[in-house]
């Protein structure tokens, strides 16, 4: 059975001016995914999550949320949270002002004391948002996002300027949600945490999607790779597409299990220990790095 759609982009362009940032791009997030926007800088992906967000409207195609005009906002809005890349929230407003402000905005019920303890912000409730360091600001914006258990949550960036406690947490929090069935969308640099998390990817690059599907199906499209320190004897490797790069032998192959394989028994029957052993599928940065270079 295919799960809900709940955000539906058919064909959509977004000009400025004559420039056209966003070209015909089109795709589904289902219900309970977690679905990352991912591409080179200016590839558009801003643009058309403004558009999808409802503060944007498309040059032309279609866009529904929860089969909705997102820019009927009215309906959409109480299901959906928003953590952008910049708040600009109100200085003089203490940490619980804002979050209650912010929360009687989405129309979403809880309880300010709540959020503030999920990520980690209650100690900060009385203080002022001009004193709070970068981090805290973005734990804020977090905060206001995940107000009232939104299903749809925008994550934009979420990471940035976040230690690796807080990082921790933010996920953490955001597994959680998905636990209770919400959906995802999420737009980050840090390729690993798209990897480590998204069910499926769309990979764009001046304003179209050039891949778009699962971590598994966009990373075979380049070859796994296996990597170990090199020494004198690992020159005589029984593999093919073997690189040597700063005291490190590097195997490309498109058969890991059986390439690994002949590796390990070459090894054993040598004795050798094939030191900083690694093997797997190819990172979603290599594959990045492949479509930004064209
Ligand atoms: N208001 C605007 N007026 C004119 N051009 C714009 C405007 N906003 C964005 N652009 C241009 O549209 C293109 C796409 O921008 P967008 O912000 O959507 O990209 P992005 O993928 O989010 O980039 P980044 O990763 O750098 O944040 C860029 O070339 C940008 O310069």
């Amino acid at each position: 059975m295919t799960r809900e759609t709940v955000i539906d982009v058919h064909d959509l362009t977004v000009r400025y001016g004559t420039f056209e940032a966003v070209t015909g791009l089109s795709f589904e997030v289902r219900r309970g995914e977690l679905y990352a926007l991912l591409g080179t800088n200016g590839a558009g992906k801003s643009s058309t999550l403004e558009v999808i967000e409802g503060h944007r409207t498309a040059s032309s195609g279609e866009v529904r949320v929860f089969g909705e005009p997102p820019t009927r906002r009215r309906s959409v809005r109480p299901r959906t949270g928003i953590m952008l890349q910049e708040s600009g929230f109100a200085e003089d407003l203490t940490v619980r002002e804002t979050l209650g402000l912010i929360g009687s905005l989405s129309q979403r019920e809880d309880r300010p004391e709540r959020v503030l303890d999920v990520v980690g912000l209650a100690p900060k409730a009385a203080t002022r948002v001009s004193q709070l360091s970068g981090g805290e600001k973005r734990r804020l914006d977090f905060a206001t996002a995940i107000f009232g258990s939104p299903e749809l949550l925008f994550l934009d960036e979420p990471t940035t300027g976040l230690d690796i406690q807080s990082r921790d947490a933010l996920w953490e929090t955001v597994d959680r949600l998905r636990e209770d069935g919400a959906t995802i969308v999420l737009t980050t640099h840090y390729l690993e945490e798209a990897q480590q998390r998204a069910d499926r990817v769309g990979l764009m690059h001046r304003g179209r999607f050039r891949m778009e599907g699962t971590v598994a199906e966009i990373t075979r499209t380049l070859p796994a790779t296996i990597s170990f320190r090199a020494t004198a004897e690992s020159a005589e490797i029984p593999l093919e597409h073997v690189r040597r790069d700063d005291g490190t032998v590097l195997v490309e192959t498109h058969a890991l299990q059986g390439d690994l394989h002949r590796l390990l028994a070459w090894a054993d029957e040598r004795d050798l220990e094939l030191l900083e052993l690694e093997a797997g599928p190819t990172r979603l940065d290599n594959v990045f790095r492949s479509i930004a270079n064209d």
